[in-house]
């Protein structure tokens, strides 16, 4: 690539997106770096960390020479990320807060104002970009415990064949080990849990705070007995182990009454019914292209319910318009609607794009 490129990098204060800084300068490029700023208002959500971030931002950008904006978001990231996240939780689903904070905030808020007039978007996420057909798609990265691509799944092509993904190639113990050769201020430190606030905070200090607390019962869904009470449905989420409170586990959420404020759980041994092998996705985006025939009603492909290393083997059926299905070759446990099933091709290698789980 030219050298004559211009990049905005964002840089976070974590190991990655300053390691992705020294190996952008190491290439000859010259990075513009932006750190985006998210705090919540009211003391009890200020994001501690965000000032510790800043001042490691700005010793790397000292350390090479380079200027450093902050760019304040934090307006956008409640009207859009925190609005969309209560939105679902008080619809009983399990919204995905770092899927839409990719979309609607690193590259969309972050993009319209400044994103806009650089060439490239650099970050420091495990994901690569990869050229096939005369069309950049988003590809897997190579240390697969730290893959990101399914949080990057709901980013369109404009977004994609601007960005840069420095570290992809890379396993997170390469990067800690460029990070302490080439002395960086934050080698030492801990994986952050990046930009998604919600990820930084105590999640169910947020919900409360939005939601309150309603009693409700717990109920063996084979039995209808009662087992316990919740504080609310909006706290607990299908596939959910822990934070029941019951004894004699272990209890899985199998269902959610939001009209009625009732959670069904299961016994976890042998029970069929945590287990699913089909779900359905509204409005299926995909970031580059449909690669498929669109004759083709189904599809082999590989895909992720959660955020995990592994990929399982399935078909993706197209049931009508944006309307698609899954069908996974083994049986999966969890299946929560709001979360994203993100697929990938046979191979694992290109992320073909996602659909929220619908119930
Ligand atoms: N507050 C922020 N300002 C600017 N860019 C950010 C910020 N938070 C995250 N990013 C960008 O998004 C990338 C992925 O963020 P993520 O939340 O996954 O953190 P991470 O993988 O721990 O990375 P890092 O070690 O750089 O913090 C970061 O590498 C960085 O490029």
């Amino acid at each position: 690539m030219e050298h004559n490129k211009s990049i905005a990098a964002l840089l976070s204060g974590g190991v990655d997106s300053s390691v992705v800084v020294h190996l952008l300068c190491e290439q000859g490029f010259k990075p513009e770096l932006f750190y985006i700023k998210i705090g919540m208002d009211g003391a009890e959500y200020m994001d501690c960390s965000a000032e510790e971030d800043i001042e490691l931002a700005t010793a790397t950008a000292r350390k090479y020479g380079l200027s450093l904006q902050i760019v304040d978001l934090h307006r956008e990231y409640w009207e859009n990320v925190a609005a969309y996240a209560i939105d679902k939780i008080r619809k009983g689903l399990t919204p995905n807060p770092d899927v839409m904070c990719n979309k609607l905030i690193k590259f969309g808020c972050f993009e319209q104002q400044v994103g806009k007039d650089f060439d490239f978007t650099a970050t420091g996420h495990y994901a690569t970009t990869i050229q096939r057909d005369g069309k950049i798609w988003l590809g897997t990265a190579k240390d697969p415990v730290k893959d990101q691509t399914d949080f990057l799944a709901q980013i369109d092509y404009l977004q994609v064949s601007k960005l840069m993904f420095p570290i992809g190639g890379l396993m997170k113990q390469e990067v800690r080990e460029i990070a302490q050769k080439a002395g960086l201020p934050s080698a030492k430190r801990k994986d952050s849990q990046g930009i998604c606030f919600l990820g930084k905070i105590n999640y169910n200090d947020f919900v409360r705070r939005f939601m309150g607390e309603k009693e409700g019962a717990i109920i063996e869904l084979e039995t209808g007995k009662k087992l316990g009470t919740h504080h609310g449905y909006w706290f607990h989420t299908i596939g959910q182990r822990k934070g029941l409170g019951l004894s004699g586990g272990p209890w899985f959420v199998i269902k959610k009454d939001i009209q009625e404020n009732v959670i069904y759980v299961s016994h976890g041994y042998g029970v069929e019914t945590q287990y699913g092998n089909e779900f359905r996705m509204n409005d299926f985006h995909f970031i580059t292209d449909n690669p498929w025939n669109p004759a083709e009603k189904e599809i082999e492909i590989t895909f992720k319910i959660r955020h995990t290393p592994e990929f399982t083997q399935g078909k993706l059926i197209r049931e009508g318009d944006g309307l698609f299905s899954v069908l996974s070759s083994e049986k999966i446990q969890g299946i929560a609607p709001g979360q994203f099933g993100t697929v990938y091709d046979t191979k694992s290698e290109i992320c073909i794009g996602s659909g929220e789980i619908r119930y």
